[in-house]
């Protein structure tokens, strides 16, 4: 089974409001990004880890990361994380063709309902989905800003999906009552939290299969993975994630991952 790390490092971190890109701020003596690279070199079903920076990145090169023996960059970062990480998967797809053009959506079975005419109005079952490619290799796209992550819940996740048709991503349930807000920052109504997980990266799905969603457009719908392909009406497999896997997207997030990655080291003393 293989399996690629596909890690978006393009952003601007415009939330951090830092001089430099967020991937590069220091957190516990290292670029954050330094984290998100060690910890995924430790996971060893990870063939390659691939990171996506902007063509216009003046950071990376001044960095050294000849300690990552299975680290690929590609400046072909794009104005979006799905636009980086579609023209990062549009790069691999020349290295693994697809070995078959997927497969047409099946033809709509529409049910017959008897009125005083008769019209083929409803579906009988729900719409049946264009099968996904099952091409190439699993690919988990992980963000460049989630340092924290566990390498054994990625071994976990990739255990979980490897078999499976459609694939998934880490996510926790969501533990706080949800408001939304109206104008001036006031309670609108409680949203209910029933069934609502926030998702989280890893986000693991086939090569192809992945590549062909994104291209369906990759607008401000589209803010992760899954989303693609819930788009097509396929519905990914929620592997449950840590709190810890925290995405660093304000300053005060930098303090809290410097906390975690602490916990993650006095764990392996
Ligand atoms: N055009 C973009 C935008 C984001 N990312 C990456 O996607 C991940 C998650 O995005 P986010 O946390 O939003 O990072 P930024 O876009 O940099 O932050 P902001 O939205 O605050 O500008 C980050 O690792 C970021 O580098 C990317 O590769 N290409
Ligand atoms: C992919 C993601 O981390 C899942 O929660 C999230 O959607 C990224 O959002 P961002 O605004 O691009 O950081």
């Amino acid at each position: 089974m293989t399996a690629i790390a596909l890690v978006p490092a393009a952003g601007s971190g415009s939330r951090m409001g830092s001089a430099q890109p967020k991937q590069y701020l220091p957190l516990a003596g290292q670029p954050l990004i330094w984290h998100t690279l060690s910890a995924l070199h430790a996971v060893p079903e990870l063939e390659r880890v691939v990171v996506v920076i902007s063509p216009d990145d003046q950071v990376w090169d001044s960095h050294d990361w000849s300690a990552f023996d299975r680290l690929q960059v590609l400046r072909v970062g794009g104005d979006t994380r799905a636009q980086s990480v579609l023209n990062g998967l549009e790069a691999l797809r020349a290295e693994y063709p697809a070995a078959s053009a997927p497969a047409p959506a099946p033809a709509r079975k529409l049910e017959r309902v008897s009125i005083s005419i008769s019209l083929d109005v409803f579906p009988r079952e729900a719409t049946p989905q264009p099968e996904l490619s099952q091409d190439g290799p699993w690919v988990l796209v992980h963000d460049a800003a989630r340092p924290c992550i566990d390498p054994a819940l990625v071994s976990g996740m990739i255990a979980r999906l490897q078999h499976d048709p459609v694939g998934g991503i880490l996510a926790v349930p969501v533990a706080d009552t949800l408001k939304l807000a109206r104008p001036g920052e006031r309670i609108a109504h409680t949203q209910p939290r029933t069934g609502l997980w926030q998702a989280q990266t890893p986000q693991m799905f086939r090569l192809h299969a992945l590549a062909d969603a994104l291209a369906g457009g990759t607008g401000a719908d589209i803010t992760d993975e899954a989303s693609a392909l819930e788009r097509l009406g396929h519905s990914p497999v929620l592997v449950m994630g840590s709190p810890w896997n925290l995405k660093v997207t304000y300053p005060q997030d930098l303090r809290l991952a410097t906390l975690v990655l602490a916990a993650h080291a006095e764990q392996q003393d």
